[in-house]
């Protein structure tokens, strides 16, 4: 008897009640055992973490990239809770990371923001900002390339080994709509495209080929075994012709045409059985939608048009006239807890386990007679999804397989039949509300979503505490009561949705259970994969209890009623209506049209029916505050949403304002740049004045003195000639830079010279020689200015275009103390060594004050500027004589615009100029001297 093999498991749940374990009882009847086995092994399976004592059979092969160390409860020394021979475990749930191939060009973008790094981990980078994103770990990461044969070998294949061998298990596909979960789960029509799901059923029925039983037995509720009803066996569904149907289906024609192909593509694989046992295959059909349980194979049998559920009869209407609805009508299941006589543990009470009360299982016979039920419950979900959103499942759906199994032997026993269950679940696109933008029904519709979403959250959340807070008590030796562990752990709210009541029994009973996460890797949600991926990353944290062997099931007296013959209760149900027209365009067809009106009644609140005694009252407060919770959650959402969208403006306002602000420094650098290149003219002009007061440039001599010194002159203009730049010019990379625009033009000073002759001033050679060494000192200090200020505009103005190279500037600071010197020594011989003071005094003697004019005759001073030469004219002293050259223009002026074009007038550039001047104005001197 497949029971007794559950004997071990007792010592989880006596261990677990009591501080010693019990001695073991010495023969309990094994269906008992098994029973109180299993009901134990629930109690402890929203608690228990890392307690595993055997190693379980891994359902993936590499099972080594399984996730993370879970708390790992230490043994016990003198007092186990888990002996070495339980043979319940723990086991992590499963998280499979599925990423989507891009289909088209029309995905919102090219560029994938998830990238995998290895088979358990990928890197997700937010595309549109470099702070964000991460790596993430899962038990696998299958390709975009994977074919849905790999996809389903390597997760589904063992849990169908597990159900055909008396094991539970739960598959669910998570993930943003359009991610692929319903690919995954259904497949498309593709040759070799078929999902898990079609795949499962191939696989059952091409293994209990020859082993099918007779049917004596039904599965009733969860764990219940009844005697089969004539209704439980499902009338041939091949045409899917059921009544109602020629309306929906001409308006769905596409999703009918596509029912019949699929058994072409049937997967072979066998899985070798015990041939001693007979197996029965059950499947049941529902989707949760809005918070409400609905059965999508309640029409199969009721199609008498007796508003019992599902879709009635069309008598009246004609597909495509919109003149009379179609009227749709459905009523919602509830969920109640399973009854303490189908599963009981010790003290009488029924564990977890909820069922959903009045749903229909169907007896199936062979893999296309399955498929065919279940695409007629894709045809009534697809036809409530199009009424409410034609875009995407908006509703979670729950296919459950169950194998009735029992020996050959044992025919006539109920109590000896076991019951193993496969779920699979595709899950409601878990976006958020925000990017659904929706409104009225459609938010409340999201809202629901979210909260069962939210709430198996929540669950895995509470789970995964209440294990590793388990694991920590038992980790310490003084408080290894179970009473003790039991205080510290939390309830889990599975209760505060439709969703986790229905699965419940898989997270705080007994099965293996597997995520599967699916990702669009080219849509625009990162959020939303950061929040799947958060999710997923939580899952892997929660344990569930693994039994190794098949647990049987207690008989249910056919005496009690069965949840598919139940009557519908009397009274008027609360009813939602609502109208919606649903139009088709197939290929080669005509538009067709059909109004429906869907007539969605609540489940009932006041049911007597068993299992209600059980139930625990909700509590009001509890439920309220999980309003409020889904209410705050979606409230904090907007505001990080709203904070989000502040930050990004700020960011822009102050780069706007930092930018401003560099444009204003530049402009100010540009502005001081430029006084100083006029402070430096300035000084320039002043030292060509001192030059020429000195008698340097234009002579201060008297004609005579200048005849007998003509040949110095001379000298001093061969010596000022290029052949000294050109020895260190010639050589240099400055001398390849362009001439000034100042220096082709030629000096407007030169040639529109102002002379007078001021007749204090140059009557001897000593006082002019002294003058040069005055202006020599004075011109030494000027220059040192000068390097100092070139330097700190060299600092200012780094990189510009106008920079002098230092080598080029030293070069040419060279070349004008050379030439300066030179041509001092040649005029003068000596250098003074008066102080700076009598030099000052002396140029105010040689300054171009009135008393200076008026007694000026035959000495040549150059005024400063225009300016000055200007007002010497008006003041029109004897001599005075100001000649206006052709293309004459104010320096500083001239230089303002040429420093507007960036062409900046360098020192040197001045530099050349003066000498070019001194050239001119030294043999007009001389030319001058020669004719008088
Ligand atoms: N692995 C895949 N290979 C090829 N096509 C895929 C794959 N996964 C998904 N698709 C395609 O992507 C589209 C969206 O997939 P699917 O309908 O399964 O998404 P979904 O997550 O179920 O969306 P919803 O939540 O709206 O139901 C479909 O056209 C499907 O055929």
């Amino acid at each position: 008897m497949a029971g007794r093999a559950k004997a071990p498991a007792l010592a989880i749940r006596t261990s677990t009640r009591t501080k010693t374990p019990p001695a073991p009882s010495p023969s309990p009847p094994p269906a008992i055992k098994a029973i109180k086995a299993k009901a134990s092994t629930r109690s402890m399976a929203a608690g228990v973490s890392g307690t595993k004592t055997t190693v379980s059979k891994k359902p993936l092969k590499n099972r080594a990239n399984s996730p993370d160390p879970k708390p790992v409860a230490p043994k016990r020394a003198g007092k186990p809770l888990f002996t070495k021979s339980t043979i319940a475990e723990q086991e992590p749930i499963m998280a499979y990371l599925r990423i989507r191939p891009r289909l088209g060009d029309d995905e919102p973008t090219a560029m994938p923001y998830l990238d995998p790094l290895s088979d358990t981990a990928v890197r997700m980078t937010d595309l549109s900002s470099d702070s964000r994103g991460g790596h993430w770990r899962f038990s696998h990461v299958f390709l975009p390339s994977t074919q849905q044969d790999d996809f389903f070998a390597n997760t589904t294949l063992p849990l169908v080994h597990n159900l055909l061998d008396g094991q539970n298990g739960l598959i669910f596909a998570y993930g943003v709509t359009n991610s692929g979960k319903t690919y995954t789960i259904q497949g498309s029509n593709k040759p070799g495209s078929g999902g898990i799901l079609p795949r499962t059923l191939d696989i059952i029925f091409n293994s209990v080929e020859g082993l099918q039983s007779d049917g004596r037995h039904r599965p009733v509720r969860l764990y219940g075994v009844g005697e089969a009803d004539p209704s439980d066996f499902t009338p041939p569904p091949a045409d899917l012709n059921v009544p109602s149907e020629p309306a929906l289906a001409e308006v769905l024609a596409e999703h009918m045409a596509s029912a019949d192909d699929s058994d072409v593509h049937a997967d072979p694989t066998v899985i070798k059985l015990d041939r001693n046992y007979e197996y029965s295959v059950w499947i049941s059909y529902v989707e949760v939608y809005n918070e409400k349980v609905y059965d999508l194979l309640a029409s199969v049998n009721d199609g008498q048009g007796n508003g019992v559920g599902g879709i009635p009869p069309n008598t009246t209407n004609v597909p495509g006239q919109g003149a009379n609805p179609v009227i749709v009508t459905r009523k919602a299941l509830a969920v109640k807890p399973c009854p303490a006589h189908d599963a009981l543990d010790d003290s009488g009470v029924a564990n977890a386990g909820r069922y959903i009360l009045g749903l229909k299982q169907f007896r199936v016979s062979s893999a296309a007679q399955a498929k065919s039920l279940v695409k007629l419950g894709q045809l009534h979900r697809r036809v409530f999804g199009t009424l409410a959103n034609s875009q995407s499942s908006r509703s979670h759906s729950i296919i459950t397989i169950k194998i009735l199994r029992n020996h050959r032997g044992d025919r006539d026993d109920p109590s000896s039949v076991q019951i193993s269950r496969l779920t699979l679940v595709d899950l409601a696109g878990s976006e958020r509300t925000k990017h659904t933008q929706t409104t009225g029904d459609r938010l409340k519709e999201a809202g629901n979503i979210n909260k069962s979403l939210m709430v198996l959250g929540q669950c895995m959340e509470v789970m995964r505490s209440n294990q590793q807070r388990l694991a920590q008590s038992l980790a310490n030796p003084g408080r290894s009561d179970t009473r003790d562990i039991k205080r510290v752990l939390a309830v889990v709210p599975f209760r505060h949705s439709k969703l986790t009541e229905i699965l419940m029994d898989y997270f705080a009973g007994d099965g293996r259970v597997i995520m599967i996460v699916n990702v669009n890797p080219y849509d625009t949600g990162f959020d939303e994969n950061s929040h799947v991926m958060k999710f997923s990353a939580l899952a892997r944290e929660v344990s569930t209890v693994v039994n190794n062997g098949p647990v049987p099931r207690v008989h249910t007296s056919p005496t009690k009623p069965s949840a598919t013959t139940r009557q519908e209760p009397s009274g008027l149900p609360r009813a939602i209506t609502r109208k919606v027209t649903i139009s088709s365009f197939g290929a080669g067809k005509k538009l067709s049209e059909a109004h429906l009106e869907v007539f969605e009644e609540d489940e009932e609140v006041n049911d007597d029916q068993e299992g209600d005694s059980d139930d625990e009252p909700i509590n009001p407060l509890v439920d309220a505050l999980f309003d409020e919770i889904e209410d705050l959650r979606l409230r904090l959402y907007e505001a990080e949403m709203r904070c989000a969208i502040v930050e990004a403006e700020t960011r822009e306002e102050v780069m706007k304002e930092m930018e401003e602000r560099m444009r204003a420094v530049e402009r100010t650098y540009a502005t001081r740049l430029m006084s100083e290149v006029e402070r430096n003219e300035r000084k320039m002009d002043a030292k060509i004045d001192m030059l020429h007061q000195a008698g340097l440039l234009g002579t201060a001599k008297k004609p005579a003195v200048l005849s007998n010194s003509e040949s110095e002159i001379e000298d001093i203009i061969k010596d000022s000639e290029p052949e000294d730049s050109g020895q260190e010019y010639g050589t240099d990379a400055e001398s390849e830079m362009p001439s000034s625009p100042l220096h082709r033009k030629g000096n407007p000073l030169t040639s529109k010279t102002m002379e007078y002759h001021n007749p204090q001033t140059q009557t001897d050679a000593s006082r002019s020689g002294k003058m040069n060494d005055h202006a020599n000192d004075a011109i030494s200090q000027s220059t040192d200015e000068d390097e100092d200020a070139e330097d700190a505009v060299s600092a200012n103005d780094d990189g510009s275009d106008d920079y002098i190279p230092p080598a080029a500037a030293k070069s040419s600071k060279s070349y004008k103390r050379e030439t300066r010197d030179k041509v001092l020594k040649k005029s003068t011989g000596k250098r003074s060594t008066r102080s700076v003071s009598k030099l000052e005094q002396e140029i105010k003697g040689l300054s171009i004050a009135g008393d200076a004019l008026a007694g000026a005759d035959d000495s040549v001073v150059i005024l400063p500027n225009r300016k000055l030469r200007k007002a010497a004219v008006e003041a029109g002293g004897p001599g005075v004589e100001y000649v206006p050259g052709k293309g004459e223009v104010d320096p500083v002026k001239k230089k303002k615009r040429q420093l507007g074009k960036k062409n900046i007038v360098t020192e040197d550039e001045v530099e050349e100029v003066v000498g070019a001047m001194e050239h001119r104005s030294l043999r007009k001197t001389v030319r001058r001297m020669r004719a008088s």
